[in-house]
């Protein structure tokens, strides 16, 4: 009896080999190099400025790498960009939005860009704007909206084709607790039913009350990458990311003027 093929390892859903990105003399991402596997909830951590939108623009087409790959489900990103595309649903760092549209304008407008028939559409718009909690305000132009509404129209906007891959910078910042639990809700669903998110944040509790697995960059380099478990090594995700990224606690001289009271 001939032996078995080894099952061979199934595609990540978010591949990025050697991932690299200088403006000027600043190295942005330097030579990055992560798998997201299929099925997770991936969390992608960093300091300020250690490259966590850099990354995440190349990883979606929406910034060219100088060097580097990235694919999605098997599908190049620069090379397949429209392949790639049609299966990922992105959040960009300070998204831009059509902003004289209203809330369900965009939502027709991002669904029939994606080629979706219009009553599917329509209804996804309607479940949507109910599930982030922004029934009644479909009929409101986005220039008004607050921007934490902006942010879950966005992320509507990212959902409504019903992606493999969801790639989401930022996805919690400005949204209030409840539409929070909510967008948590969605996630979670999403992967269970084989979905994958890859997310940034700087809010340590979310990540760790959220992904199964994440990574750690600083100076654009990853530091850690795997599941929560192994990544906080038996202490808190805020205190390995501390001890990773290596910051001081601040001494007492730190801001003297500030204390000195003459007030
Ligand atoms: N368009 C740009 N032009 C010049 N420098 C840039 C540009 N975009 C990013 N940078 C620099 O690249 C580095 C990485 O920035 P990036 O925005 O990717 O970091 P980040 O991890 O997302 O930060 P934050 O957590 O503050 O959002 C920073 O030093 C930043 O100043």
């Amino acid at each position: 009896m001939e032996a078995a093929e080894p099952a061979a390892a199934p595609v990540p859903a978010l591949h990025l080999q050697q991932l690299a990105k200088r403006f000027g003399q600043k190295v942005a991402v330097d030579g990055l190099t992560l798998a997201v596997p299929q099925g997770s909830l991936f969390g992608l951590v960093g300091p300020n400025g250690a490259g966590k939108t850099t990354t995440l623009s190349m990883a979606t087409g929406l910034l060219r790498p100088d060097h580097g790959a990235a694919a999605v489900l098997g599908r190049d990103v620069w090379r397949d960009p429209a392949a790639a595309k049609a299966i990922m649903g992105v959040l960009p760092d300070g998204v831009h939005l059509f902003d004289r549209l209203t809330g369900a304008e965009l939502l027709r407008y991002t669904g029939l860009l994606r080629g979706m028939p219009e009553t599917d559409v329509v209804a996804r718009a309607s479940d949507l704007l109910g599930a982030l909690g922004l029934d009644g305000t479909g009929g409101t132009a986005v220039a008004d909206y607050s921007a934490g509404m902006r942010k879950k129209i966005a992320l509507a906007c990212a959902l409504i084709h019903a992606p493999s891959l969801l790639v989401l910078d930022e996805p919690f910042e400005s949204v209030d607790p409840v539409s929070g639990e909510a967008i948590r809700a969605i996630l979670r669903g999403f992967v269970a039913s084989g979905g994958t998110v890859v997310l940034s944040s700087h809010v340590m509790e979310l990540v760790e009350s959220l992904c199964d697995r994440v990574a750690v960059v600083a100076e654009g380099r990853l530091l850690a990458t795997g599941t929560l478990d192994e990544v906080r090594a038996g202490t808190s995700l805020q205190h390995r990311f501390v001890q990773l990224v290596g910051r001081e606690a601040l001494g007492t001289e730190t801001l003297a003027w500030l204390r000195s009271a003459s007030r």
